[in-house]
């Protein structure tokens, strides 16, 4: 893992930033500043730019910029809903999002969050145990954030604003010099179904049955791929299967499974930590947790970033970063 402590000098710096930009307009539009972001980016300290110039280039799995400044937080809403109708926490999503933008193109998803460029992650009343972000009780499995798309995310991004109880988010790898050559083969090849996770299904639609956003929709693809020698991943436990009748794939899902959860690791985030996640390189999850509902609940600003913005316009037909 690699790690950048910012100086209060630099935090400041980034914080005269985000005040400027939020200060331009009464009701910003952060989408608008996603537009911007990568020639807002250009003004970030030196020492932050080559950094994030440095895990671009070396393909780093993980990558931790702590010192951030939060700004000042309401109590931690209590769905992302609460958080997209109030705008609790706009400082620490500029924060992120003129950070990230260092790194790679934000871009958002129709499907998740209503739209939103930057999300929420905080636990939901309700969804304790569910599969998506807002769960809390339940750890949350390793995987591949928004596995069953060809556009999902190069990096995904989190800023911690609160982790009273030292929640650790769990990163896991594939090294390909650790696992039998005739497993590593099945992970190679086309026998696997990827489906949409739970936070782009919301439960109306997928009662009604719409075929888009529920299980019958899915992509066929590798679990392994890319460089051997340092092998790209796609894996979701919850939200993939084995094609039809390849019992030889799904032992591997579960081997590989039990692979990963034996070497994961754990990063606590702390407020004011903004960790970038390889997409291709790691996959990641949480520990489970107890709520408190005090206000004062672990609260993440999330945001998916690519490397090449152009992959969502043709995939949209039209100049838009939102994919739908
Ligand atoms: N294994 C899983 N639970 N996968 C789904 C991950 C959570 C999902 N990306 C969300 O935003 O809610
Ligand atoms: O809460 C965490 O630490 C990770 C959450 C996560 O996987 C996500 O928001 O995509
Ligand atoms: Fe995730």
């Amino acid at each position: 893992m690699d790690r950048l402590v910012l100086t209060p000098d630099e935090r400041d710096e980034i914080t005269a930033l985000v005040e400027e930009v939020l200060g331009r307009d009464s009701t910003p539009d952060v989408l608008g500043i996603a537009e911007e972001g990568t020639v807002l980016a250009e003004r970030l300290p030196h020492r932050l730019r080559d950094f994030l110039a440095g895990i671009r280039a070396d393909e780093s799995e993980i990558a931790v910029i702590s010192g951030l400044s939060v700004g000042d937080l309401p109590p931690t809403p209590v769905d992302w809903r609460a958080a997209a109708a109030t705008g609790a926490g706009r400082h620490a999503e500029i924060v992120l999002l003129l950070c990230a933008s260092a790194l790679a193109e934000p871009f958002g998803w129709a499907s998740q969050q209503d739209g939103r460029i930057v999300h929420d992650v905080c636990p939901g009343r309700g969804q304790e145990s569910s599969f998506t972000s807002a769960s809390s009780r339940l750890a949350l499995s390793l995987h591949t954030e928004d596995v069953f798309h060809p556009c999902r995310g190069d990096y995904v991004a989190l800023l911690c604003t609160r982790n009273p109880e030292q929640t650790a988010t769990t990163l896991a790898r594939l090294d390909a010099r650790e696992v039998p050559e005739d497993f590593l083969a099945v992970l190679s090849e086309d026998r696997f179904r990827f489906y949409p996770d739970d936070s782009h299904v919301p439960a109306e639609r997928r009662q009604a049955g719409d075929d888009r956003l529920t299980s019958r929709y899915h992509t066929v693809g590798k679990v392994a791929f890319g460089p051997p020698d340092r092998p790209y991943l796609r894996f979701d436990l919850d939200f993939m299967d084995a094609v039809e009748g390849d019992e030889d794939a799904a032992k591997a899902i579960s081997v590989m499974h039990d692979y990963l959860v034996a070497s994961a690791q754990e990063v606590v985030l702390a407020p004011g930590d903004l960790v970038m996640i390889d997409n291709y390189r790691v996959v990641h999850g949480r520990n489970p947790f107890a709520p408190r509902w005090d206000g004062n609940d672990r609260w993440l600003k999330r945001l998916n970033l690519i490397r090449d913005i152009r992959r969502i316009y043709l995939h949209n037909g039209s100049r838009s970063r939102i994919l739908g």
